[in-house]
């Protein structure tokens, strides 16, 4: 007897369960197997096409077909060539992705979209925006959700840092792939932007660039998108809530009054854009001493203050979801590129973090949070 024939459908269906790293789909769906060989001594070549000649997945693409190939019973060396797909093919590859249609749509803002919106606001910087953001999104993705966190502070922009990347996004036609860290999504204005250099942009730019970012961004299916926003109460809040109004606010502030008063404020701009306010959360809460006791560096009841203005401001319930202490190993896994959830999941930090997180991941959506239909242009 001789070797086990090896057929080329047990080679397809091995490359069926390839997933292109970026898209997250079979590789054989995408269009990108170019050729498959089977030669008598059972070796196989796999010709793949890459979105883009630069596509920085090449390798690992090229690995993971080798490993799904070489699983094939009888297989012996399996050797990957990689090819650039036409433009043509691009366009193909567009289409079947996101349909036909020749303008971008903002996919969050269609009627049925399932995908839960959360702007994160803050009344004035430093107060731990970014990082509540990134840790959620990763507690959240942690729960097996789908997670795209877009980092909309031009000022700040310290989202890539604090999930660990410095991936550029790459670019297919016109749509954006972008880069997974912690099984999330992220999309920068960082990753646009030369360097460090702040930006200054005004706000018909700004709005561009974000409607760009939720447009052309291939997301995929989310379940949750996180909008890190710009402190205070400018033209951001504004633009989201024109872009998707079923976007809901969650404010993070400090315990201080005065930090509290500027949060209500943000807050206060959903009463104008009828957005729904998911609830606040106090970061920077307390310092737990040595000794177990709380050292109130920032005062008390900030938290508590805004959301109880907030509830009477829009004649709704805005809930405190969470209270976060002080903790320097929030900054250190901030620095290190791995959010807190993920590197010290029993700390209190991370448990008060993923409190919040489970209770917007179980939140139902209610009318509250759907398009009223309002018009935001008044406020331009
Ligand atoms: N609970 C906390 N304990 C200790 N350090 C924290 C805590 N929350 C945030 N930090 C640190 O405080 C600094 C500011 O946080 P962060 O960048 O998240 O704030 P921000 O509100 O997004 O600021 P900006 O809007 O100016 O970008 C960071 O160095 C961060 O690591």
């Amino acid at each position: 007897m001789g070797v086990m024939a090896v057929s080329e459908s047990d080679v397809r269906s091995a490359l069926a369960r390839v997933q292109d790293p970026e898209i997250r789909k079979p590789i054989t769906d995408l269009g990108m197997v170019k050729s498959i060989e089977i030669r008598d001594d059972s070796s196989v070549d796999i010709e793949v096409y890459l979105t883009t000649s630069g596509c920085p997945m090449r390798t690992e693409i090229s690995d993971r077909v080798t490993k799904a190939v070489a699983d094939v019973a009888g297989v012996g060396p399996v050797r990957v060539t990689l090819d650039v797909m036409s433009d043509e093919q691009r366009t193909e590859l567009r289409k079947s992705l996101r349909g036909d249609s020749a303008e971008p749509v903002i996919p969050f803002a269609q009627p049925g979209s399932l995908t839960r919106v959360y702007a994160v606001a803050s009344g004035k910087g430093g107060v731990g925006k970014s990082s509540v953001t990134v840790n959620l999104a990763a507690a959240l993705a942690a729960r097996g959700l789908s997670v795209g966190v877009l980092d909309a502070d031009i000022y700040g922009h310290s989202i890539p840092r604090m999930l660990g990347t410095s991936a550029k996004p790459t670019q297919v036609e016109r749509m954006i792939m972008p880069p997974i860290a912690h099984d999330v999504k992220m999309i920068s204005i960082a990753q646009f932007t030369e360097g460090n250099t702040p930006v200054v942009w005004r706000g018909p730019m700004l709005h561009r660039a974000l409607q760009q970012f939720l447009a052309d961004v291939f997301w995929g299916d989310l379940d949750v998108l996180l909008l890190d926003l710009p402190p205070g109460t400018g033209d951001v809040a504004i633009s989201v809530a024109q872009l998707i109004p079923s976007a809901e606010i969650l404010v993070v502030t400090t315990p201080q009054q005065a930090a509290a008063e500027v949060a209500e404020r943000a807050g206060s701009i959903a009463l104008q854009t009828r957005q729904r306010i998911a609830g606040v959360v106090e970061n920077m809460s307390w310092l737990e001493l040595p000794d177990g006791t709380r050292m109130d560096v920032f005062g008390t009841g900030g938290g508590q203050a805004v959301a109880e203005r907030l509830s009477r401001a829009v004649g709704a319930p805005v809930p405190l979801l969470g209270q976060i202490p002080l903790d320097p190993a929030i900054r250190e896994s901030g620095d290190a590129g791995t959010p807190i959830v993920l590197s010290a999941p029993e700390s209190a930090p991370a448990t008060a973090l993923s409190e919040i997180a489970d209770k917007l991941a179980v939140r139902k959506r209610g009318l509250a949070g759907m398009s009223l239909g309002i018009d935001t242009t008044r406020h331009l």
